[in-house]
């Protein structure tokens, strides 16, 4: 039975992403560009919040709960305990902000502790509509990205540019590893069965 036929998808995988980087680098306002949360208010993160953004890819259903966590150094602890468990982060600089890019490093480093983790991370570098205030050259955001093996985009929040094409690399990402992780289950899955087949057969 085609299952999509009859409005509702095969599959249904949560994943859990998480925005780190800086205070004020606009990982509230890209989140919130994404998700199309219309509230104008930008004040500081305080602690952690998410939102929910659901999207089907093929007959899957992927149910994204992203995690916002905050930049201020006093929430940095906290910030990094919801490190834990995700499938994918979205690291975050500005471009108008050198320090924000040079303590990407520290934010990798955060990631990379999780021990026996494996995530998909995208890098950005955004408020890219300020070009007259830039600190951070394009070619720096490509380099740094080149070397942690990681996709690379130039993004505004403000001028929705880059957003949905960052977010849709991350999540097809993830989606192709857990599809890839699911086919092996499932061979696995039919050789156990076809075993147990023959065995009761003779
Ligand atoms: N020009 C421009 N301003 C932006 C952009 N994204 C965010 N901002 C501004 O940058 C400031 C900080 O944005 P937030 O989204 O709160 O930043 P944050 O990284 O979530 O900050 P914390 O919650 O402190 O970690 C706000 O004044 C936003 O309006 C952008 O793409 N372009």
């Amino acid at each position: 039975m085609d299952a999509m036929a009859h409005g509702y998808p095969l599959k249904c995988f949560l994943v859990k992403l998480v925005m780190a980087g800086d205070s004020s680098v606009g990982k509230t306002s890209v989140l919130r560009r994404y998700v199309d949360d219309p509230d104008p208010s930008f004040i500081a993160t305080i602690g952690i919040d998410f939102k929910i953004k659901t999207l089907t890819i093929d007959e899957t259903m992927l149910k994204l709960q992203i995690w916002d966590t905050a930049g201020q150094e006093r929430f940095h602890t906290l910030s990094v305990s919801y490190f834990r468990g995700a499938q994918g982060f979205v690291l975050v600089y500005d471009i108008t902000n050198s320090d924000s890019f040079k303590n990407i490093e520290y934010w990798m480093k955060d990631i990379q502790k999780r021990e026996g983790e494996d995530a998909e991370i995208i890098l950005l570098g955004n408020k890219c509509d300020k070009e007259e205030a830039r600190a951070v050259s394009k070619e720096k955001g490509e380099k740094l990205a080149w070397e942690y093996g990681i996709p690379f985009f130039e993004t505004s929040a403000i001028n929705n540019i880059n957003i949905d094409q960052a977010f849709s690399t991350l999540v097809e990402a993830i989606y192709s590893k857990k599809a890839s992780l699911q086919l092996a289950a499932d061979t696995v899955n039919l050789r156990e069965s076809k075993k147990k087949d023959s065995c009761c057969n003779t």
